[in-house]
């Protein structure tokens, strides 16, 4: 799949933009500030629906302007298609072939992408919230029902909680058939969440692990494991999940009224990580923590291939220029002649540009783009 062309108007720093996309890797390089993210925030939201750093659509949308406009003409095996999103404060609008998507789950996933921002470092370390929110965004781009799934489930796991505060503050008197109803609602529902999940970490770990042990040169074997909200519930047992939910929910509901909160389900699970047997949540150095985010990066280019039959498009943004010369090789080896890339970086110093052939460059400077020829910039490097 890959990117023939993009459009923007009116996206943050970029009054009007029309690009044709190079189908191997791009370069975009350019001082702090310039519209590089900006660039890959617009084709993270073409294939999400939403940008990777804010929750407030408003903030795309250029100072003083009344809407944002992204457009891109798509190529995948099959055939060119036309997506476009527009921005503006009475929401948003996501056409797939010129044609409005009511639902946004119908138009995410139309473009697939893989995003490796410096903000991934925050995967192995940061809140378990992170990590759910990376498998949610990443199981939703391939799997439309598990977005359905997801959606359904937060808003029985809200009603829940609202009811749980609600007979807290006594405002309303407990209905044991209510509640009971509500409970199972949302185990039906977390119990295909889960499967969901837990098959996902599983070909995650088949792709990722050989790739991280050739990445940290046959040193560290990666492991990952889907954790469970409670030591009481066994995801190795997934056939008799439900049941186990429903014994889990029987026995906590006395303290969840009493705590007026949801306690146990996938909105608190997480994902741990180990080298060689130890936690990297709780060791891992810098660099042990790139090596596991870009092996995961590059497993999932190869799970969304297993899934969809063709790569997605990968967006570096900032990351390689901290990989030493062994890591970008393997990285090259891995997108070459079959992945559209585009990476960014202030600086193409530390960038090992002897290989780049399938490739071009483009210097960025306050949203204007200029290409220059990878030969150009070798010989002046
Ligand atoms: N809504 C907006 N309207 C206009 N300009 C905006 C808007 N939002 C952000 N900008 C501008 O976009 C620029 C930042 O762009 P971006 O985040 O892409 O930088 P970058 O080139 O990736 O820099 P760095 O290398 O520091 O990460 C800033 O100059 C900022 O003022």
């Amino acid at each position: 799949m890959q990117i023939k062309h993009l459009e923007l108007t009116h996206f943050r720093n970029y009054h009007t933009l029309s690009l044709d996309l190079h189908p191997g890797l791009t370069i975009v390089t350019g001082e702090n500030a310039q519209g590089k993210t900006n660039l890959l925030e617009a084709i993270f939201l073409l294939s999400l629906a939403k940008s990777h750093r804010t929750n407030h659509d408003q903030e795309m949308i250029q100072w003083t302007q009344e809407f944002a406009k992204i457009s891109a003409e798509i190529e995948n095996n099959l055939f060119t298609f036309p997506l476009e999103i527009i921005l503006s404060s009475k929401g948003k609008i996501a056409k797939y072939n010129y044609i409005d998507q009511s639902k946004l789950s119908q138009f995410i996933g139309k473009l697939n992408v893989v995003l490796f921002s410096p903000e991934d470092m925050q995967l192995v370390k940061g809140s378990p919230g992170i990590r759910r929110k990376f498998i949610d965004s990443e199981l939703g781009q391939f799997h439309p029902v598990y977005l359905q799934k997801l959606l359904k489930y937060n808003q029985i796991l809200k009603q829940r909680n609202t009811y749980l505060k609600q007979i807290k503050q006594k405002n309303i008197k407990y209905d044991s058939v209510y509640f009971d109803i509500i409970t199972e609602q949302l185990i039906e529902t977390a119990t295909s969440i889960i499967h969901y999940r837990i098959n996902f970490i599983k070909e995650l770990q088949e792709f990722s692990r050989p790739l991280h042990f050739s990445l940290s040169n046959q040193r560290d074997e990666l492991r990952i494991e889907y954790k469970a909200s409670s030591s009481k519930l066994d995801y190795s047992e997934l056939d008799n999940l439900k049941r186990q939910l429903e014994i889990l929910f029987n026995q906590v509901k006395a303290r969840e009224i009493d705590q007026a909160v949801t306690l146990y389900g996938p909105h608190r699970d997480d994902i741990l990580f180990y080298v060689n047997n130890n936690l990297a949540q709780q060791f891992a150095s810098q660099g042990q923590q790139r090596t596991i985010v870009l092996s995961i990066k590059l497993a999932e280019l190869h799970l969304i291939e297993k899934s969809t039959g063709e790569y997605p498009v990968l967006l570096l943004d900032d990351v390689l220029s901290e990989l030493d010369d062994h890591r970008q090789n393997i990285l090259m080896e891995q997108i070459e002649n079959k992945v559209q890339t585009i990476l960014t970086t202030a600086t193409i110093e530390n960038i090992n540009l002897q290989n780049l052939n399938n490739s071009e460059i483009i210097c960025i400077n306050q949203g204007t783009l200029k290409k220059e020829s990878i030969q150009n910039v070798r010989k002046t490097k």
